[in-house]
């Protein structure tokens, strides 16, 4: 009997909890209900929404997806909310993020907030300070501007803020002192990094990588001390790395893409990632390295090391999944025996200076040692003398000015030390210098140079917090399409849903089940392997998300069976699904020929900025990079807000064959590109075939037209640099129709830089992140002409003459110093007609 009271009892307490529970999570008040229907309403309804109505419940919808998240807790309040949209549309001008605020005001208990791929824009709502409850802030992949407010120092509790991939710029919030997750990669951030950094006492994931953090990375960094993940790659920063030994939690570090160096950092044997490339780090490879037992991707490429790196690094580490070595000053005979570990599955060593066979092991794949002067007929090589000449003898004067170096310092005082710094100095920029102007065999370099890389290893190299990989981020899925789905949502591939024709196939506008609007390319391949090739590519490609490129859905592959003469012929046909574009490629937004009201000067420098935001990331954002993108005017698309798109990026176009009885038989012309590949040589030059490319896009917002051998100007090099660099082109040749809405300034910067994108020798030409700095200027000197003055700051030719010259808006800060003006001395000019084709 007592027993029995004692379990009725028990089935009493619970059931009255379990009702009280399901009472408060199924019933969220009613004016959180509308809150909810309101918020929607400002957001624009994001299709996850779509079904939401007075009667939905809210708080016992199924479980969190990537997309949508509703957690309520009991008495019936809303404590976690997370939408997430379908990426880069804006919001309409009517959006308001204070409104946006004051509408979740509804909602005094919310502790997580994740809106993000929602198209909202305007300057961060300083009213969030207001929901003081908020311990998770992510607005990722939205248009903010401006800095982070200081009145978000009143959320006592904000353990994430999570921002990337918005405009925000100024300096960092280092008043957010209880930040766990500070995330602002791809922003506008310029501060210097600085001391105050230390104030961070409790974060653990820092990612600022892609914004313009400039100076020194200082000491107090290594203060941090739960700090996991520091990610800066592809700022500005310069000087010593400083030790990372102190952060005894450290897992990932990305410097990459920086001015970093000469020394290698030291770091802890806990380290999972470590990410240095594109740097300027020298020396041998540290022996340290051998205790990192941890270590699952090593990227020193880029840099000036030297020697010949250890057997260890190769075989020792046994999760080293990834490790380049390429295009350093590496050198001597490796081991033929040489193991690689098994758990090595991409190994660059690449554009060095070896000798000697290859060893055994590194003719299986994913193995690239391209650029040496190895004694193989196997992956392209230069000759044993550039090797040992061009690379021993620097090696043996750079030992040789070492040794002056400790003679002198252990002789001298303390002036003799100042002395010796002095020294060391020139000699590591001496040696940053000769890297520079080596002749060296060629490289054409691959689309493809992930292959071989396991995906969950590509994706981790994004280096997402824990946070984002709990789903912050809406995961971008490579989906497999049934072609009925396709020919449901063309139509049957009807020509009223017909959009565009390039030279491998048809482009169709298509409708989802889901409402989803899209492009759908259908391609025809004579081989399996040419189309087994591409759709590898595909499953790499549609895992990229970026405002400024044209997000791949997914992919339908067909293999057709046809009986001619009682003989069976296979094609393969794959269809490439993405997001649709509504207003076309920028091309058909220049001339006034096909209908549309051409764009302004500012709308074309926005169009290219946004693009080349877009390659940009392709070149330094993703790992490893992708480079030969096949980029041409008519790849930039514009969205229903007019942002521009690339698209087309990554794929294999020049190398596979297409079927020629679709394909070939209704190709156009090659199009008005400019391609010139004859001059690409190795290093560090893999993007500089893009850079020339985008070059002719830049000259074609100017021009009007496509700048080919057809066009009356420029066809030769002469002609090309009498427009980009004289700063007196006749008034003939700029487009009419942006006489009048351009200022001098802001044109003769683009068609400077276009000239030095396009100049013959790849060395030579600026990197993307240069061209953007460049273009910027050029926005910010239109707009404050804008501004200041009005529209009669036109294009005439007195005005083209006071235009400050390249030094002078250098020195008053606007350009990097890689672009110099000697780049058109050093520049040797051809010619040749041929070089526009
Ligand atoms: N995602 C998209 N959304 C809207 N329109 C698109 C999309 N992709 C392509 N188009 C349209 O289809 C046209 C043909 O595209 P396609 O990529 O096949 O060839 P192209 O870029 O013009 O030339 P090429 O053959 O040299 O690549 C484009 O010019 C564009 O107008």
């Amino acid at each position: 009997m007592g027993l029995f009271e004692n379990m009725a009892a028990r089935s009493c307490v619970i059931f009255l909890a379990m009702a009280l529970y399901y009472y408060g999570v199924e019933a969220l008040q009613q004016e959180q209900i509308e809150g909810l229907l309101k918020l929607r309403e400002v957001l624009e309804t994001p299709s996850v929404t779509s079904s939401w109505n007075e009667s939905t419940e809210y708080c016992n919808l199924p479980p969190c997806t990537p997309r949508l998240c509703i957690i309520c807790s009991a008495p019936e309040t809303l404590t976690y909310l997370r939408i997430v949209g379908d990426g880069k549309k804006k919001l309409s001008a009517t959006f308001s993020a204070t409104e946006l605020v004051d509408t979740l005001l509804a909602f005094p208990e919310l502790r997580g907030l994740e809106l993000t791929n929602l198209g909202m824009w305007g300057m961060f709502p300083s009213n969030l300070a207001q929901m003081s409850n908020l311990q998770v802030v992510n607005f990722t992949g939205n248009f903010f501007t401006g800095e982070i407010p200081k009145t978000l120092k009143n959320l006592t509790g904000l353990r994430v803020l999570a921002m990337d991939n918005n405009a925000i710029s100024g300096s960092l919030p280092y008043f957010l002192t209880t930040l766990d997750t500070l995330s602002l990669s791809n922003n506008y951030v310029t501060e210097t990094l600085n001391d105050s950094v230390a104030s961070f006492t409790s974060l653990r994931f820092l990612y600022l990588s892609n914004n313009s953090v400039s100076g020194a990375i200082p000491t107090a960094i290594a203060s941090l001390p739960n700090l996991q993940v520091l990610s800066l790659a592809h700022n500005r920063l310069t000087g010593v790395i400083p030790s990372m030994l102190p952060l005894k939690n450290l897992k990932v570090l990305n410097l990459g893409g920086n001015s970093l160096g000469p020394g290698f950092p030291a770091v802890g044997a806990q380290l999972v990632s470590l990410h240095i490339g594109n740097n300027r780090v020298a020396g041998a490879v540290p022996e340290f390295l051998e205790s990192l037992v941890e270590l699952q991707v090593l990227e020193v490429s880029g840099n000036a090391m030297t020697g010949t790196p250890p057997p260890f690094l190769f075989s020792a580490l046994p999760k080293l999944a990834s490790l380049n070595l390429a295009r350093n000053r590496f050198s001597g005979v490796l081991r033929p025996n040489l193991t690689l570990s098994k758990s090595l599955a991409w190994l660059d060593v690449s554009g060095n200076f070896f000798t000697g066979p290859p060893p055994a092991q590194f003719l299986r794949a994913g193995v690239h040692f391209q650029g040496n002067c190895m004694d193989t007929t196997k992956q392209k090589q230069g000759s044993v003398e550039y090797c040992t000449k061009g690379n021993g003898n620097k090696e043996a004067h750079h030992r040789h000015l070492m040794l002056v170096i400790i003679l002198v310092a252990t002789a001298g005082g303390v002036c003799v030390s100042v002395a010796v710094c002095a020294l060391v100095f020139l000699l590591v920029r001496r040696c940053g210098n000769e890297k520079d102007s080596v002749a060296a065999p060629e490289d054409h370099g691959n689309f493809g140079s992930f292959r071989g890389i396991p995906s969950e290893l590509l994706s981790n190299a994004r280096y997402l917090s824990q946070s984002m990989r709990l789903g912050v981020l809406p995961q971008a899925q490579n989906r497999v399409f049934a072609l009925e789905e396709l020919k449901v949502a063309t139509n049957n591939f009807s020509p009223g849903s017909l959009i565009g024709e390039g030279r491998h196939g048809k482009v169709f506008k298509g409708l989802l089940d889901d409402k989803t609007v899209v492009a759908i390319k259908w391609l025809n391949f004579k081989a399996k392997e040419d189309m087994n090739e591409y759709r590898t590519q595909l499953e790499v490609l549609s895992k990229l998300r970026h405002r400024h490129l044209v997000s791949v859905l997914g992919y339908c592959s067909e293999e057709v069976i046809s009986v001619v003469e009682d003989e069976e012929f296979k094609s393969f046909r794959l269809f490439i699904v993405s997001d649709f574009m509504a207003h076309g490629d920028l091309r058909s937004h220049l001339s006034k020929n096909v209908g549309k009201e051409p764009m302004v000067w500012s709308q074309r420098l926005a169009a290219v900025i946004a693009a080349g935001r877009g390659v940009h990331y392709l070149h330094t954002g993703v790992v490893p990079p992708i480079f030969y993108n096949n980029l041409k005017i008519t790849s930039i698309l514009l969205d229903s807000n007019m942002v521009a798109q690339v698209t087309d990026f990554g794929l294999p176009i020049r190398r596979v064959s297409f079927s020629m009885d679709v394909v070939a038989a209704k190709a156009k012309p090659a199009g008005p590109r400019l391609v010139h590949e004859g001059s690409l040589r190795r290093r560090d030059h893999r993007d500089k075939q893009d850079v020339y490319d985008y070059g002719a896009i830049l000259l074609e917002i100017v021009l009007g037209r496509p700048p080919t051998i057809r066009n009356p100007f420029p066809q030769n090099r002469s002609e090309l640099e009498r427009l980009t660099k004289e700063k007196g082109p006749s008034m003939e040749l700029i487009d009419r129709d942006i006489v009048g809405t351009c200022g001098a300034e802001s044109l003769a910067t683009v068609l400077e830089i276009a000239g030095k994108c396009m100049v013959d020798d790849p060395t030579r030409r600026p990197s993307m992140e240069d061209v953007l700095w460049n273009l910027q200027y050029a926005l910010q000197v239109h707009s404050s002409v804008n501004d200041a003055v009005n529209d009669e700051y036109d294009l005439r030719r007195d005005e083209f003459q006071k235009a400050p010259s390249f030094n002078e808006r250098k020195n008053r800060g606007f350009y990097d110093n890689r672009v110099a003006d000697e780049d058109w001395k050093a520049d040797p000019l051809t010619d040749s007609r041929d070089f526009l084709r």
